[in-house]
């Protein structure tokens, strides 16, 4: 897919708000405008008031000044508000999109990335929801202040329109030549600011190796390394943006100096009276006021960009698809292995070729072989996580690629090698959200023998566990992967070393449960061990 470019994704994103922005517009729009009753109102009561006299219409215009200022603020007010709802809506968009994603996300889009790391990105949100106030409302009304307050000077002098679109034609022509540099060194200081988060969170996740480490010195020199090229691209970025800075205030200056100018020399050569000249000049405040305002919008264009660019990166991954439309049904599942092969992405040879194996409804199956021979890989296949390079697998004589993923997964039960364990309770990590009766849940805890441990736990089964299982002993979070894989009575159930743990004397209670005559399931497990081999119906070495 082609990537998109950050302003193509901020035009996207506005896109799906464009009923709330076309609204913020239009009320910066009668901002504007109910703005200049400010100054032509001042005018007129200045005007009054050199007739000397207290008059009901001077009373009238005072009152229409005020109305004004109240309209605008009422008007700024239902702004913010739609706003805030744009915000609130992009926070709860990204969260679910995040959290939609980065399970769904196909396996060799993340070969060579942490997926943890990923949600980083998440943090973009809250830049883009901050940049937000400042490219709706600050953009929106500067632009109308600006183009409002012109034209309202141009009706005083010609002159000053032409300096109006002097400075708009060199606004545009900077952004044009600028615009791109700003957003590339934008883009590079945050792709340092991401090494140096992940590599924080490396230094937190294996701490204690870090603790001993000596000399202590080597987590800090890479964090040096990486500080020092984010701190390099920030300062390449400021440069541009003070680049930019500069000119805007130039043209400011420019343009102050050639309004302040004009406007006492029509005063002077008295084509212009006193109450004209105060409301020009307030126009003129209001209008350097609005410039300054669109400087300081620049900065946050960048950030906005970038965060859609980070986040951008997370929703383009490709999402696993789920072609198949046929359903497994059968109580019991049958396994053939035809003519598989399996290549990693970035591997010259394939893992394993030409596998042929016919794996019969109810068997127990060790899956050996020496180390890289491809047994993990074997398994990740099988359960559909990976797609075979070639060759196929079929389920009870259905070619896997047929059959729906939500249907496989229903039906399979995955044990696997690395740590499984997320941040909730023993019952949520059991179970996964799925509804099933109670004793069968109560069932698979006492034949793991997990039912003891769990009650002797303060809140027993809603006891909370920490991300890996910090606090829990290995054995107990063994038990606790295996209760989620067979909870479900699933048909298929496949394994990576699930006893290692586990304690001599509890394993071949255990082998001898889940390899029982009488369990719904076709078993493959990775081990060498001795007790597996031994109640196994088949090996298969690869
Ligand atoms: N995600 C991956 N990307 C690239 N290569 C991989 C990936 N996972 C595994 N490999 C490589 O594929 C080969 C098989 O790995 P696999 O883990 O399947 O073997 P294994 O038999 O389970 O090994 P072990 O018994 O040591 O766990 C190895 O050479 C390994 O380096």
């Amino acid at each position: 897919m082609k990537k998109l470019s950050p302003t193509k994704r901020l035009w996207r994103l506005l896109k799906l708000y464009k009923p709330e922005i076309r609204l913020i517009y239009v009320y910066a729009l009668f901002i504007g405008l109910v703005n200049l009753s400010l100054p032509l109102g001042i005018q007129a009561i200045i005007n009054f008031l050199q007739t000397g006299a207290v008059s009901s219409s001077w009373l009238i215009l005072v009152l229409l000044v005020l109305l004004g200022i109240t309209v605008t603020g009422i008007l700024q007010v239902l702004q913010l508000r739609l706003v805030e709802n744009i915000q609130q809506d992009l926070f709860a968009r990204s969260a679910f999109e995040f959290a939609f994603r980065l399970p769904q996300i196909e396996s060799k889009e993340l070969d060579s990335i942490h997926a943890p790391e990923l949600a980083n990105r998440f943090f973009d949100t809250l830049t883009i929801q901050k940049g937000l106030p400042k490219l709706l409302i600050d953009f929106s009304l500067s632009t109308f202040q600006i183009l409002f307050g012109m034209l309202l000077l141009a009706i005083y002098s010609v002159y000053f329109l032409l300096i109006g679109i002097v400075l708009v034609l060199a606004l545009l022509l900077l952004v044009r030549l600028t615009g791109k540099q700003g957003l590339e060194t934008s883009l590079r200081e945050s792709k340092y600011k991401y090494n140096l988060a992940f590599w924080l969170e490396e230094i937190g996740r294996v701490r204690r190796t870090f603790f001993m480490s000596q000399p202590k010195s080597f987590h800090l020199d890479k964090s040096d390394d990486i500080t020092y090229d984010y701190v390099t691209s920030r300062e390449t970025h400021f440069k541009v943006l003070m680049m930019q800075f500069k000119s805007f205030i130039g043209f400011k200056v420019f343009m102050a100096a050639g309004i302040l100018v004009i406007g006492g020399l029509l005063v002077f050569n008295q084509q212009m009276n006193i109450g004209q000249f105060v409301a020009a000049e307030i126009v003129i405040i209001l209008i350097i006021n609005s410039t300054e305002k669109l400087l300081r919008v620049w900065d946050t264009v960048y950030d906005v960009l970038t965060g859609l660019d980070k986040i951008g990166f997370v929703t383009d991954l490709e999402l696993s698809k789920d072609t198949g439309a046929e359903t497994l049904q059968a109580q019991k599942v049958d396994i053939t292995i035809r003519d598989l092969e399996f290549t990693h992405i970035g591997h010259s040879s394939s893992t394993f070729e030409g596998l042929n194996a016919q794996i019969p409804s109810g068997a127990k199956v060790v899956l050996s072989g020496k180390t890289g021979s491809g047994k993990s890989t074997l398994l990740k296949v099988l359960s559909g996580i990976l797609p075979p390079s070639s060759g196929e697998i079929l389920l009870n004589g259905i070619p896997m690629k047929e059959i729906s993923q939500a249907s496989v997964f229903e039906n399979i039960g995955m044990v696997f090698a690395a740590n499984q364990i997320f941040e909730g309770t023993i019952r949520e990590n059991i179970l996964m959200g799925r509804a099933l009766p109670e004793a069968q849940l109560q069932e698979t805890l006492q034949r793991l023998g997990l039912a003891d441990y769990i009650s002797d736990q303060p809140k027993g089964i809603h006891s909370l566990m920490d991300s890996g299982g910090r606090r829990t002993p290995r054995c107990i979070i063994q038990k606790i992967h295996l209760a989620r894989a067979i909870v479900h009575q699933p048909n298929i159930l496949l394994m990576e070393d699930p006893l290692i743990n586990i304690p001599q004397a509890e394993r071949r209670s255990i082998i001898q449960y889940l390899t029982a005559e009488d369990k719904p399931w076709t078993l493959v497990v990775i081990s060498d061990e001795e007790d597996w081999l031994a109640e196994s119906s088949m090996t298969l070495t690869l």
